[in-house]
């Protein structure tokens, strides 16, 4: 959506308000020729791209004023289908800025000879009108795009709070969103797939936090990050004495520390076989026994659990229960790897980047087109974890407003598909180079520094001094 469509509603008032004091018609239309407001004829035109095109063409890339007062012979009218219904006597347009570039026109239209003959006698004061009625609306758009900014840093601050937001438009994420939405309500237990950073735990959180269990906290349990010795008395607990070691009054396991809560159980994989048995009777009966313990105590969780092993392959291999297996394999959930879903990843990117200037109190607006591409053809191995990285790494070196091709970490730049199909080796070497030297050359780098430059890198200074003219850096 255009800079001026999003604030349409105001442009629209404010042009009815224009048209009344004038006593003409008056429209605006954006920079892709889209009309976002109209009185009169063209009150029925907004949201249709407009016939005469070429006058409204020639103020949008020229940046000036402009008027038409013969439709019939006027050259920017030439070429334009409506010309022989055109109702148009007069039309004076003047263009619309923001940052200095131009975003729309704004123009009265005279369709009476009274009005034509006002237009026309009235020029110079007109057009002194406009301007200052585009630089009213130039201050429109700075606010709403400083509103726009804010709300989406609001946005961020409350799903930081909850803990988790997805960010997902794929079909395939679309799908396990809803899966994930869909089941929140039930205790059914969830099993997650997917790959290491595709967002497992986030999605836990996310069920847990639109169920019934919401108000208690989520317990979550990394089985691959314990010794496998101390796995079950973690998940447990364990009475007084129960082992060498233990604490004088026992201590109480993480399934009773979810009683009426969720508990995670990532990495399940990585659960031994042993304790596998025992989780199964939990789940079976809904009470656990402490290890040392006799009394059986009833407990009511709900179970997510996560992996990003081939649990199937295990089952075969005998080293993950086929029981426990069924048991836990209600709800599966898989979650895709980045590399599969590319169309989430420039959303991603413009979510943590906001994330990140709001953490970091940076203002970077967006990444150049190139940039994009390349970290679009990015194959991801780390999935969003990873992409979630490199954007708070850019946040904190990127000083302007822009991410560029060139800030990109080198390994992103060169694995990226497209770098290694579309650049030849000469390019691939070329990009290389320009790296090399634009990290080793200081900023304002003196005669000397260049020297030394030249001198380190065995080269000559007459080399040097081309390489860095073709690379820009100088
Ligand atoms: N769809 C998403 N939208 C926004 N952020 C995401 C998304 N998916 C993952 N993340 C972020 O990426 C990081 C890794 O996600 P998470 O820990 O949920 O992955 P995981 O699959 O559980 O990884 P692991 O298997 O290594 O534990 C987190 O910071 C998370 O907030």
């Amino acid at each position: 959506m255009t800079a001026l469509m999003k604030i349409q509603t105001f442009i629209q008032a404010y042009t009815q308000a224009i048209s009344s004091i004038l006593e003409s018609d008056v429209t605006v239309v954006d920079n892709e020729l889209i009309r976002v407001a109209g009185t009169g004829n063209y009150a029925t035109e907004i949201g249709n791209t407009i016939a005469h095109a070429n006058f409204f063409n020639q103020i949008l890339e020229t940046g000036e004023c402009g008027i038409i007062t013969n439709v019939a012979q006027n050259p920017s009218c030439i070429g334009c289908e409506k010309r022989a219904v055109c109702k148009e006597l007069a039309d004076l347009a003047y263009p619309i800025f923001k940052n200095g570039v131009v975003v729309g026109v704004i123009s009265i239209v005279a369709f009476e000879e009274r009005q034509q003959e006002n237009l026309l006698k009235n020029r110079a004061k007109l057009e002194e009108f406009l301007k200052y009625m585009t630089m009213l609306l130039e201050s429109k758009l700075y606010t709403a795009e400083a509103r726009d900014r804010l709300q989406q840093q609001l946005q961020v601050v409350n799903n930081d709070k909850k803990g988790w937001s997805f960010v997902g438009k794929s079909k395939k994420m679309q799908e396990a969103i809803a899966v994930g939405q869909k089941v929140a309500k039930s205790d059914s237990t969830v099993f997650l797939r997917g790959e290491s950073g595709t967002g497992k735990e986030i999605m836990a959180k996310m069920i847990h936090d639109l169920s019934q269990r919401q108000d208690k906290l989520m317990i979550s349990i990394n089985c691959a990050a314990i010794p496998e010795n101390l796995v079950e008395s973690e998940l447990f607990g364990y009475e007084e004495g129960a082992f060498t070691g233990a604490k004088k009054k026992g201590a109480i396991g993480k399934f009773e520390l979810a009683d009426k809560s969720t508990i995670f159980l990532d990495e399940i994989g990585d659960m031994p076989l042993h304790v596998q048995t025992k989780l199964l009777r939990v789940l079976q009966e809904r009470k656990l026994e402490r290890i040392g313990g006799h009394k059986p105590v009833p407990i009511d969780i709900r179970v997510i659990c996560a992996t990003n092993k081939d649990i199937e392959q295990m089952v075969e291999a005998g080293t993950f229960r086929e029981d426990l297996y069924y048991r836990l394999n209600i709800i599966p959930i898989e979650l895709p790897p980045l590399r599969k879903r590319k169309e989430d990843i420039s959303p991603l990117v413009e979510y943590y980047i906001t994330y990140y200037n709001q953490k970091l109190n940076k203002r970077i607006q967006g990444v150049s087109i190139e940039a994009l591409q390349t970290l679009v053809n990015y194959n991801w191995p780390g999935n969003v974890r990873e992409l979630k990285n490199i954007i708070e790494y850019l946040a904190n070196i990127v000083e302007g407003d822009e991410v560029h091709l060139a800030d990109l970490p080198d390994h992103i730049v060169l694995r990226s598909t497209k770098g290694y199909d579309a650049w030849s080796l000469d390019k691939i070497i070329e990009e290389y180079e320009k790296r090399v030297l634009s990290n080793m050359l200081k900023e304002e780098a003196s005669l000397k520094d260049k020297e030394k430059l030249a001198d380190s890198l065995q080269i000559s200074r007459a080399t040097l001094y081309r390489k860095l003219k073709k690379y820009n850096l100088l």
